[in-house]
């Protein structure tokens, strides 16, 4: 059977843009835009794994708003991805990079034109739909 792999993104979200983070060339999808996110551990809530990602790799917090799109599945040679996508906005910004070569700020006609890794894509589809501005964080 194939490993069940449980990952949470962040849609990182600054006037009207998201922000997508190229994974470094020497990692699984190496090259790729995706969103900074990772694993999520088996003691940790989508939102705490969210929050410990951005940490360590960016060395920045967040607040986490609404789900942007329902969790997006993929097999991969290397198991099935669950990928679950958060709207979320920085509370700093340092940007120490680690697992990232580049990122970048791009409004949401903009997604599709860069390469994702396939499990990203009806994500970026629902995204590419909604309008930005009326995403909630007061809940
Ligand atoms: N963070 C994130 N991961 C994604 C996205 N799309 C996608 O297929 N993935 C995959 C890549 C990885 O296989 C997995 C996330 O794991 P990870 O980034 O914590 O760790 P990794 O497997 O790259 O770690 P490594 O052992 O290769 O260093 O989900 C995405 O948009 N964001």
């Amino acid at each position: 059977m194939k490993k069940e792999i449980y990952v949470v993104g962040a849609a990182l979200l600054n006037d009207n843009r998201i922000l997508a983070a190229k994974r470094k060339n020497n990692r699984t999808l190496g090259g790729m835009w995706e969103f900074p996110g990772g694993k999520i551990k088996e003691n940790e809530t989508p939102q705490e794994a969210l929050k410990r990602e951005l940490e360590e790799e960016f060395s920045d917090k967040i607040i986490i708003g609404p789900q942007a799109a329902v969790t997006a599945d993929y097999e991969y040679s290397f198991g099935r991805v669950h990928l679950t996508v958060y709207y979320a906005k920085l509370l700093t910004q340092n940007f120490n990079l680690v697992a990232h070569s580049q990122i970048c700020w791009v409004r949401s006609s903009e997604l599709r034109s860069l390469e994702w890794p396939p499990v990203d894509w009806p994500i970026i589809e629902k995204i590419a739909q909604t309008d930005l501005r009326r995403v909630n964080f007061d809940d």
